[in-house]
């Protein structure tokens, strides 16, 4: 963390700009873990290069995997080269996880661990020691992998792999991260029986990314049955089998799109996202709906998703509970509306990179807003802002929230705005890339 503050820059004009977004954490994440776990090699085109599938890469080498960058002229650059070639090999332990405060990495790879051969420890940045794990550690226990966490139920760990994990039938309590359930997933082809999850306990969060799990292991030849394909609801059962190489080109993060379509929205402007998919099962999507709730309107183009302001902004009454990780973009938005919003389902958002919803609330307070904390969500009364420091609590999304504050507020500094790493290299120069007119990533 620095306590670099970074004047966010003021629109002087409604923002007209096109866009192209990096690469999706969730689906890059993903893509490492079933190709690290394939039986022949396979391609990860157009990956997101940020902190959290840095760090997913530099774990899956430590544990023997061959990640190469290739450079690619032929399908156009998004920064150092535009390719990973997955080289799956042998899981070997002893090894160190970095997992930063990522909870792809801190949860996805302890199952892959269980089916190294040797120790695997995992640490990282002091929050993800109180980020919830008890879930994949519990599940991998009754699998009968040998965890030390010295009783925490969290960071830091070490998986003491022996080569294999039986599988079976396993029941987790995912109410505080669906990354559980899918992490299970994810590794279950590979268990000698397969796997059988069964989730038991209150309802769970962001459902799209459990359908992105699936989604991604039945590409790469796997057998699941789910519950939204006619199955037992809140079980998921994976065959066990070969993980097929995949070539896959990865979709522009749709969460990291919500900034810049926020942009549109509150200079009453007009912005378009490359490469928009026509259809996926990122909850970014579910934009398209929310922010044309919100006042705008939408329409996928040629050109990607174009959203255009109205130059109102109206509040909105939302469960937010599929899509948690949209929240801080969508509270900005909020707080610069004509009428109060409602953000509902999404107590668990107050385990992620931070404490979202008290800091949403402290700092939009701070600015002179009017936000409560309700039991699950956030009640956002707009009035007047005024500039001030905004404080980000090294997470991503609150820095990109401040930053469409400050679009419209004179006077935003946002605190460690490098912290946007996490997920989006480069942050800033997009950011004044859209207010000149157009945003891409440098390619280096
Ligand atoms: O599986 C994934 O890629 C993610 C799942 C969600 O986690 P939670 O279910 O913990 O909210 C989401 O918030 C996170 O940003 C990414
Ligand atoms: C919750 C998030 O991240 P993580 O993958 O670390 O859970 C997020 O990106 O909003």
């Amino acid at each position: 963390m620095t306590d670099d503050l970074w004047p966010a820059p003021t629109a002087s004009a409604a923002v007209n700009a096109t866009v192209t977004v990096p690469g999706s954490k969730s689906v890059t994440n993903r893509a490492l873990v079933l190709a690290a776990l394939a039986a022949e090699p396979g391609w990860i085109r157009r990956p997101l290069r940020s902190r959290d599938t840095l760090l997913m890469a530099a774990a899956l080498r430590a544990m023997g995997v061959g990640i190469e960058d290739t450079v690619n002229s032929a399908t156009g650059g998004t920064g150092g080269g535009d390719a990973w070639r997955v080289i799956p090999a042998g899981l070997h332990g002893p090894a160190t996880v970095d997992v930063g405060n990522a909870g792809t990495v801190m949860r996805f790879l302890p199952p892959v661990a269980a089916l190294a051969d040797g120790p695997v420890h995992f640490d990282g940045d002091p929050r993800s020691h109180e980020r919830p794990l008890h879930g994949v550690i519990d599940a991998l226990r009754a699998l009968g992998a040998r965890i030390e966490d010295g009783g925490r139920g969290a960071l830091p760990l070490t998986v003491y792999g022996t080569g294999a994990l039986d599988g079976g039938p396993v029941t987790v309590d995912a109410s505080s991260s669906s990354q559980f359930v899918s992490a299970l997933l994810l590794s279950g082809a590979r268990c000698n029986q397969g796997l059988e999850v069964r989730h038991s306990g209150g309802p769970l969060p962001s459902l799209p990314h459990i359908r992105m799990t699936v989604e991604m292991l039945r590409a790469a030849g796997v057998q699941v049955d789910a519950p939204e394909d006619g199955g037992e609801a809140d079980v998921w059962r994976v065959t066990p089998g070969a993980l097929l190489g995949r070539d896959l080109v990865v979709e522009p993060d749709l969460s990291n799109a919500a900034p810049f379509l926020a942009a549109a929205l509150v200079t009453g402007g007009r912005v378009a996202v490359r490469d928009w998919p026509l259809r996926t099962t990122q909850p970014g999507d579910q934009l398209r709906d929310i922010f044309t709730r919100m006042g705008g309107s939408c329409a996928l183009t040629d050109e990607g998703l174009v959203l255009t302001g109205s130059g109102r902004i109206h509040g909105i009454q939302a469960d937010l509970h599929d899509v948690g990780e949209l929240t801080p973009v969508i509270a900005a938005v909020a707080a610069l509306a004509d009428s109060e919003s409602e953000l509902s389902g999404i107590a668990h958002l107050r385990l992620h990179e931070t404490d979202r919803l008290a800091a949403l609330a402290k700092e939009l307070n701070e600015l002179g807003g009017d936000v409560a904390e309700t039991e699950d969500g956030l009640r956002i009364r707009p009035r007047p802002l005024h500039g001030g420091v905004f404080h980000t609590y090294e997470d991503h999304r609150l820095a990109t929230a401040a930053a469409v504050l400050g679009l419209t507020v004179p006077g935003i500094q946002v605190e460690d705005v490098a912290t946007t790493a996490k997920t989006l290299p480069d942050f800033p120069g997009l950011w004044t890339g859209m207010l000149a007119g157009d945003a891409t990533p440098a390619t280096t």
